[in-house]
């Protein structure tokens, strides 16, 4: 069974319906202010699209990971402010998530009206692995779509839910996979699209074929390469996830990035390299900081030369260096499929960004397919001077494209399709889904 899409729902009918619609607004924050705001324009569409059509659209989202407390650091405030001003219309903020500010001002939605509400990720049952706990906070996001009678247009309604949040499919949390299952649900037309460019990676890609792997997230990427090491032809590691490797490999790497507990993974990892079909590029030289920081000290250090330790404990690693950049960048314009997902340094501080623009470079140079995915690889390239229109294409999802490209399924795909029945703006359809734990 395929998902509904949000064609269908707008066939179903939407004027004076609550919509509730998950966006992936997890956008780079500078000074307070949005410093890379693709997501929120990738998001737009489907919003506008509901609420031109009369839908009163409360928009679901996460920003960063806050650990379950309102920590106002985590507002989606910025970006609420910045959909206001390129939709050019009023974007409401709930101060909650489902609490009194939520209710109200989710019952209070005209049509045509957005509500965006705080970060879903304050309350702790949104990424909870209690099903239970999850399914409760579900409930409670349901029930902000019914409850009430609804305008003229419309004199009774049950709501619906759309995921248009492609960077978090790959998340079983309340806003992505619970919730489906409560409301009459559809697929949003940038999770249909990113999908649909995302396919002709996973049938025949041409080759060779090379993945370059990079970020800050290690333990969810060093688990993609598993499935990845019997797609890809060449995997290129950079990044905070290389210093895994290194590891393992017996350097030491300083304050660098490091999960110890995932060196037996990685070694496995090197060891079934070895024996062939995939192979993984690691770095043959670092550059190596005093500190975190812009204006750290720092040099370039040959892989070898980690292994006495002498740079000492406080240093870590913050970008590939000039030898590695030159090896990457040969890979990457022989491939023929090119798929990226995190920077291969701290590119926000320029002396460290090197090996990101090399990669970003080296993939507009390549005549083959180059996808790049990442909320932060994509705020990379366009922070580079970089333009969209020089890759094949730019997706808004890292880990979730990794791991459609893994071959694994998606909780924020398949939960669309088991959702409840859509009886459209038929008076009194469903009303108790909709009330279900309100
Ligand atoms: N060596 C490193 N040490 C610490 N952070 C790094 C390193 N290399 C890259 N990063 C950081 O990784 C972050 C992006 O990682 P991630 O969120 O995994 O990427 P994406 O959003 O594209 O999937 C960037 O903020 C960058 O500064
Ligand atoms: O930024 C995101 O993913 P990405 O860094 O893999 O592109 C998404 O918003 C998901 O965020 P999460 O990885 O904290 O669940």
């Amino acid at each position: 069974m395929t998902a509904k899409t949000l064609d269908d729902l707008l066939e179903a009918g939407v004027a004076g319906r609550h919509v509730l619609v998950r966006s992936d607004l997890n956008v780079p924050l500078e000074d307070g202010a949005v410093a890379d705001d693709g997501r929120i324009r990738a998001s737009l569409p489907v919003i506008t699209a509901l609420a031109d059509a009369g839908a009163r659209v409360v928009v679901m989202a996460h920003l960063g990971r806050p650990k379950g407390t309102a920590d106002p650091a985590f507002s989606l405030r910025p970006a609420a402010e910045r959909m206001a001003e390129l939709a050019g219309r009023e974007v409401r903020l709930a101060a909650d998530v489902t609490g009194a500010s939520a209710r109200e001002e989710s019952a209070n939605l005209p049509d045509g009206g957005i509500l965006l509400l705080e970060n879903v990720r304050f309350d702790p049952r949104e990424t909870s692995k209690d099903d239970a706990e999850r399914a409760a906070l579900a409930a409670e996001m349901a029930a902000l779509t019914g409850g009430r009678v609804s305008s003229e247009s419309a004199p009774a309604t049950l709501g619906a839910y759309v995921d248009d949040a492609f960077g978090a499919v790959h998340r079983r949390h309340a806003s992505v996979y619970d919730i489906a299952g409560l409301l009459p649900s559809y697929q949003g037309g940038l999770v249909f699209r990113e999908l649909d460019v995302l396919s002709r990676l996973t049938g025949e890609p041409d080759r060779p074929y090379v993945v370059v792997l990079g970020g800050s997230k290690v333990s969810d990427k060093l688990a993609v390469i598993d499935n990845l090491m019997d797609r890809a032809d060449t995997l290129l590691i950079g990044g905070g996830m290389l210093f895994t490797f290194l590891k393992a490999q017996g350097h030491e790497v300083g304050a660098s990035l490091l999960e110890e507990d995932q060196i037996p993974v990685v070694t496995d990892y090197l060891e079934r390299a070895e024996k062939g079909g995939c192979r993984i590029v690691l770095p043959t030289d670092i550059v190596m900081a005093s500190a975190f920081a812009a204006d750290a000290e720092h040099e370039v250090l040959p892989v070898e030369a980690l292994t006495s330790g002498a740079h000492g404990a406080a240093a870590l690693g913050l970008d590939i260096g000039p030898e590695t950049r030159v090896a990457f960048s040969e890979e990457i314009r022989r491939a023929e499929t090119v798929f990226w997902n995190g920077p291969m340094g701290v590119f926000e501080f320029e002396a460290f960004a090197h090996g990101t623009r090399t990669v970003a470079q080296s993939l507009t140079e390549s005549t083959g397919l180059t996808v790049v995915g990442g909320g932060d690889s994509a705020a990379a390239v366009r922070a580079l001077g970089f333009d969209d229109a020089q890759f094949g294409h730019i997706s808004t999802g890292g880990g979730a494209s990794l791991e459609y490209l893994e071959g694994k399924s998606l909780p924020g795909v398949d939960a669309l399709e088991h959702s409840a029945t859509d009886h459209g703006t038929d008076h009194g359809a469903g009303h108790d889904a909709a009330r279900a734990g309100a």
